[in-house]
């Protein structure tokens, strides 16, 4: 049976872009899904096999890595009418392009709070929290006479653009991985907490100022703390929630830390100065661990997944 080839497109999707722009101590975050699909003269391509109408879309991926650097993304728009019309005006076969972006939204963790010992410091300068509310978790247990509360939540993502390192580590002979001096430090928070009120009602933690006080400790100490790794930073985030909230004696965290990668742009003649990257989703490292009150002892589950 005779067939015809019908519509076709093609491109790189979903190119995570992730545009940090440093003005002095104060970073401006632009955080893209980038999908491109060409169309044109492109049945040779399909029928018999030659390329000579295809430009890659290895290339088109590169081409969005390298506008982010050369235009920079002053909004979603802008950036997919640049790419489109490059794709179309540079390349006779290419005729259409289709620019398919989402952009994530990012806030500043704000730590103007009576609290806070970086008031007025340059320290929430480079701290951002991804806009959309996390989901809210708890967990009650009773058998007749105690009660067990934990709560927490899951995905509040977080990033700090600067204050971070990562070195001093093993290194044996499959490592490959190069020392950062100064990183992006990124995570999608899953943390679980777990109150010391076992029975009398009179004296029942206030469950909604609790929420807010303890998401706020954590905020403002991923947002405070220099980092020399993830597991650093948990803790601090783990012991200022002890430190400031009486109520509770344990917590727990599991943060997947989300690598940002610097993009090379040095084959497109660019210098990447800490600007480009690519955020990866996986593999990613996972790191997890339990902060106590001194002196009492574990009880939230390992895995938080079974809770
Ligand atoms: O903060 C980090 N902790 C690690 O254990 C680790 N391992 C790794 O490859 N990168 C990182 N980053």
């Amino acid at each position: 049976m005779p067939t015809i080839l019908g519509q076709n497109q093609y491109g790189k999707a979903e190119n995570r872009v992730v545009k940090i722009t440093r003005d002095g101590d104060t970073h401006h975050i632009k955080d893209l899904n980038v999908s491109v699909a060409l169309s044109g003269d492109l049945e040779e391509v399909h029928l018999s096999g030659s390329n000579a109408h295809c430009l890659p879309t290895d290339t088109t991926k590169n081409t969005v890595y390298a506008f982010a650097k050369e235009y920079g993304i002053e909004s979603a728009e802008q950036f997919g009418i640049h790419l489109a019309r490059h794709f179309v005006t540079s390349q006779e076969p290419i005729h259409r392009a289709r620019i398919r972006i989402e952009e994530y939204a990012w806030e500043r963790i704000e730590t103007s709070d009576a609290n806070s010992k970086f008031i007025g410091s340059d320290e929430v300068k480079h701290s951002f929290v991804r806009k959309g509310q996390e989901t809210r978790v708890t967990e009650i247990t009773y058998d007749g006479e105690q009660w067990q509360v934990i709560s927490g939540l899951k995905d509040l993502v977080v990033m700090n653009s600067t204050n971070s390192e990562f070195w001093g580590y093993i290194k044996d002979k499959y490592t490959t991985l190069k020392e950062a001096y100064d990183r992006i430090l990124a995570t999608q928070v899953s943390g679980r907490w777990r109150f010391n009120w076992t029975d009398d009602e009179q004296r029942m933690p206030n469950w909604e100022r609790s929420y807010e006080q303890v998401k706020k400790h954590m905020l403002h100490a991923f947002a405070e703390t220099y980092s020399l790794s993830l597991q650093q930073t948990l803790y601090q985030m783990g012991s200022r929630i002890i430190n400031n909230r009486s109520e509770i004696d344990e917590v727990r965290f599991s943060l997947p830390n989300k690598h940002h990668f610097l993009v090379d742009l040095e084959p497109f003649g660019l210098k990447n100065d800490n600007e480009v990257y690519y955020a990866a989703d996986r593999p990613y490292g996972l790191i997890e661990a339990t902060v106590l009150r001194d002196g009492v002892e574990a009880k939230i589950p390992v895995d938080l997944t079974n809770l």
